[in-house]
């Protein structure tokens, strides 16, 4: 696909590293080898055979260690993970790269597994059960069960003072004394690294928190933390500012310059085409549509990427209908709301009104209390019920809703929702879809689409049921493989459609899990739809679809939708469409 060149959007959004700007001799090769080395060669998975085609093809690939690498997908963050995986030994290179030392030659035949990690954010971890797991305990009272704490979970070995970890010295024969001195030196050295890790992303105050209290973004520094600590002399980092705020991304990435500085460890960055690559990036990976791989200097690679569609930018096309506020009903309205854990107040006398047609972006920093306050408006917190006077729901308090009938005026999609959602066998894409009318997690009638407000089944042939069906088979070809493969309306979108229904809802790609929960969340038309990280995992195909799905039917009348993003430009309305910012600071709210 062909595009004008200031498609390139990110091309002038590249990052200061806060560090000042580093000169990298680019082509010097270094004396002890390079760090990755893949003479044109292709890439298979493992078990296939070479007249199956494959994953890869023609990829001529050498990194130096002073050269600072960005792995790019002009297709999906599937493959760009995929080549990733190929450095791991996860994958079948062909031929395969010359001896004495093959693939990593710094290594010089050390073991991979000992020395190299790959740490991936692009797809979150899934609820390895068929059940439900419910992602709301965190917001209450936390149990003894779950009492475990960041510390405890990442990092137990910090918990011990270091004269304990030296207590098996009283039982060491004397000859092992030397090693028992050398592990205790390096465990010194691991637990200055941990310290300064913990301050340089500020994770220190949550170490003693028990792990469920936690939020995404802090949780996922931890990752990035608890992966240094491992100290691999090369770390890949698949899409590592997922769901970081500005600021934490910053961060993240000075730390990782200052280690590229070090060149301990390695690091490779694989980045969504949207994000803004580091200043310090020397070189570029870029993976075709075709399955080459275009690898060499940042200038040059952006230049020949000028001519692909990368990223085509993601500016909000105005809306069929600029979005009215402050016209309709209220949807929801909280006067003075406040949430506290013991004397943490974490959400302080917050008035907010969601009218009929409205269209938020809610924003704050990583921990601000964004998936708090939407639990209050789902009702999924229990101090909702304590709040009820301050939180009217649909026109009512809210301890005047039974639980599930809000689940069932409230589309949504969050990243809780998406690990916690049954992946048992058996479960369609249909199924997982038609759960959404009633917003449970449980398929049930029959055509699966779900059982009435009054909680019976709905009638044969009913004016509803049949509705309901139609809705089905809306999203499923407005949202399918056809539409982000670029194809709607095509003759095939229909059939694929009908397919794409009946696989297993289990064995999707995590992005195309995303894509169903996103069809499952719209497909009710619910009064209120919260859309928290909506676009994870997903390719730049799946995006651009969703996002002009929402900006032109996918959406009626009436309806009103908050988007919660660290990213402005992921928001699918802009200004001029009417959207408004929630901003959560210290606690506190404002409009904007
Ligand atoms: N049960 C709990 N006990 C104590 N503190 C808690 C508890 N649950 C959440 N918190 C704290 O409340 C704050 C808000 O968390 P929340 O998940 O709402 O943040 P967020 O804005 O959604 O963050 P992110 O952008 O990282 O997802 C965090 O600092 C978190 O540690």
């Amino acid at each position: 696909m062909l595009l004008k060149r200031d498609a390139l959007s990110w091309r002038g959004r590249t990052l200061q590293s806060g560090t000042s700007r580093h000169l990298f001799s680019t082509s010097q090769p270094s004396p002890d080898g390079p760090i990755i080395h893949i003479p044109r060669s292709s890439i298979y998975p493992l078990g296939v055979n070479n007249k199956s085609g494959p994953l890869f093809r023609d990829v001529s690939w050498t990194v130096h260690p002073k050269d600072a690498w960005v792995v790019l997908s002009a297709t999906s963050s599937g493959a760009k993970t995929s080549l990733l995986q190929a450095l791991t030994g996860h994958l079948r290179i062909s031929p395969p790269p010359p001896p004495p030392y093959g693939l990593l030659p710094f290594l010089k035949n050390r073991d991979p597994h000992k020395h190299v990690s790959l740490v991936s954010f692009a797809h979150r971890p899934q609820a390895a059960g068929g059940a439900f797991y419910d992602f709301t305990a965190r917001y209450g009272a936390v149990r003894e069960e779950d009492r475990r704490t960041l510390r405890d979970t990442f990092f137990p070995e910090t918990a011990k003072p270091l004269h304990e970890l030296a207590v098996p010295a009283m039982y060491t024969h004397p000859e092992d004394v030397d090693q028992l001195h050398a592990d205790h030196a390096k465990e010194q050295l691991r637990r200055e690294l941990f310290g300064d890790l913990v301050t340089r992303l500020d994770l220190h105050r949550f170490l003693d928190l028990p792990m469920i209290a936690l939020s995404n973004g802090q949780t996922r520094k931890a990752r990035i933390v608890k992966a240094l600590l491992e100290q691999p002399e090369l770390l890949l980092l698949d899409e590592p500012l997922t769901g970081l705020d500005v600021q934490t991304r910053a961060l993240v990435l000075s730390l990782f310059h200052s280690l590229h500085v070090k060149n301990d460890p390695h690091i490779i960055l694989g980045m969504r085409p949207q994000d803004p690559i580091p200043d310090w990036t020397t070189h570029l990976a870029l993976i075709r549509q075709d399955g080459t791989i275009h690898a060499g200097k940042k200038e040059e690679v952006l230049d020949v990427a000028a001519n692909t569609q990368l990223h085509s930018g993601w500016s909000a096309p105005t809306s069929r209908k600029h979005a009215r506020n402050e016209t309709g009903n209220a949807v929801v309205t909280l006067a003075g709301v406040n949430v506290a854990y013991g004397d943490r107040m974490v959400l302080k006398d917050i008035n907010w009104t969601i009218h009929e047609d409205s269209r938020w972006h809610l924003q704050g920093v990583n921990g601000a209390g964004k998936t708090t306050l939407l639990a209050m408006v789902t009702g999924e917190h229990p101090q909702s019920y304590t709040q009820s006077s301050r939180l009217t729901l649909f026109s009512r308090p809210r301890a005047r809703w039974p639980t599930p009938h809000l689940h069932a005026r409230i589309g949504r999609v969050s990243p809780e929702m998406h690990n916690a959602f049954p992946r048992r066998r058996g479960m369609s894409v249909w199924d997982a879809v038609g759960t959404g009318f009633e917003g449970n997690f449980v398929p049930r009638g029959r055509f699966r689409v779900g059982f009435g407000a009054d909680g019976a089944e709905l009638a044969d042939g009913s004016a509803d049921e049949r509705w309901r069906v139609r809705r089905m088979w809306e999203v499923l070809r407005a949202l399918g493989p056809a539409a982000w493969r670029g194809e709607p309306q095509s003759e095939a979108e229909a059939r694929e459609a009908q397919e794409f229904s009946k696989r297993s809802f289990a064995d999707l790609a995590p992005g195309e899990q995303s894509m169903v929960l996103l069809m499952r969340a719209l497909v009710g038309r619910p009064p209120l739809v919260l859309l928290d990280e909506a676009w994870a995992g997903m390719d730049e195909g799946m995006v651009q679809v969703a996002r002009a799905y929402l900006r032109e039917g996918g959406l009626e009348d009436g309806q009103a939708c908050i988007v919660v993003s660290h990213w402005e430009e992921e928001v699918p309305w802009s200004r001029e469409d009417g959207v408004q910012r929630f901003r959560l600071s210290d606690g506190q709210g404002y409009i904007e």
